[in-house]
């Protein structure tokens, strides 16, 4: 599915502009959301119409009253898809939810050329994301530099361990996302992030990305891990009551931490 995805980002890139227009929108940093959250953990809330894995998650889609909807709870930031083909999203989504919504947005896509980066920052985005499993090292370092030369924060994500050795040999991340999706069966396991905790290092924020439903799930990776933040989708788009369920997931809270270094 991955090379799917590629092979049709490919054909977008062919047919971007080679200038982008810079508008002047209010920097909203993910880093710092995330550094100083208003939950025991960032949470990242995600505007997703449909995926590969599961298809269409909503039938009446509105990505703005869905963003303004997740202003009103506490969280830290939005995640837009803007991919069209594989999740039904658009950049114009984004565009319109920085227009009207008070907290840093994610773009998250397929970044595969330098003028997507371009584009994101053009779209309104205050955050990118970069997938190492689609990058080569020296690619990961030219669009993780272009693009906090451009004001964009960056979240890279990471499967493995291998993954991560590329990335930390060509940058200090200052946001990693281990992805609990396997990409190409679609079957999510939090013990992805367990098993990768060991090896993000401590002054890196550290999100935990796909699969997150349930507050065992978030008790899970409290106890298991340490991480700063999820990145929440299907389970946001599906439930009606969003609150309960945000607030349900710090209810308990974790009495003690099996994580040490
Ligand atoms: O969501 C998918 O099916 C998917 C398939 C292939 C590549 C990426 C995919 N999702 C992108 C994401 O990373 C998720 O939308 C995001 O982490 C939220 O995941 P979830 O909470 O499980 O909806």
């Amino acid at each position: 599915m991955l090379d799917k995805i590629v092979v049709q980002k490919k054909r977008e890139v062919q047919s971007l502009p080679n200038t982008f227009h810079e508008k002047e929108y209010k920097k909203n940093s993910l880093y710092d959301a995330i550094a100083v959250p208003v939950n025991p953990l960032g949470i990242i809330a995600e505007v997703k119409k449909a995926s590969p894995s599961k298809g269409i998650l909503v039938e009446e889609f509105d990505p703005l009253s869905i963003a303004k909807t997740y202003e009103q709870l506490p969280v830290e930031a939005i995640s837009v898809l803007t991919d069209q083909q594989f999740f039904q999203g658009h950049p114009d989504y984004l565009t319109k939810i920085k227009e009207n919504v008070n907290l840093p947005i994610l773009r998250k896509d397929f970044i595969i050329h330098e003028k997507q980066v371009k584009e994101s920052k053009e779209m309104g985005a205050d955050a990118i994301l970069l997938i190492a499993a689609i990058l080569e090292g020296s690619q990961l370092k030219e669009y993780y530099e272009m693009a906090h030369s451009m004001d964009l924060d960056v979240l890279i994500e990471v499967h493995h361990e291998q993954e991560l050795e590329k990335v930390l040999s060509v940058v200090n991340p200052r946001l990693i996302g281990v992805n609990n999706r396997n990409l190409n069966t679609f079957e999510t396991s939090l013990d992805t992030t367990k098993k990768l905790a060991p090896y993000i290092p401590k002054e890196t924020l550290f999100i935990s990305e796909s699969g997150v439903k349930t507050s065992e799930d978030v008790n899970f990776l409290r106890h298991h891990t340490h991480i700063n933040g999820l990145l929440v989708g299907e389970a946001f788009m599906v439930e009606s009551d969003k609150r309960s369920m945000l607030r349900g997931w710090f209810e308990t809270g974790v009495e003690t931490s099996e994580y040490s270094t």
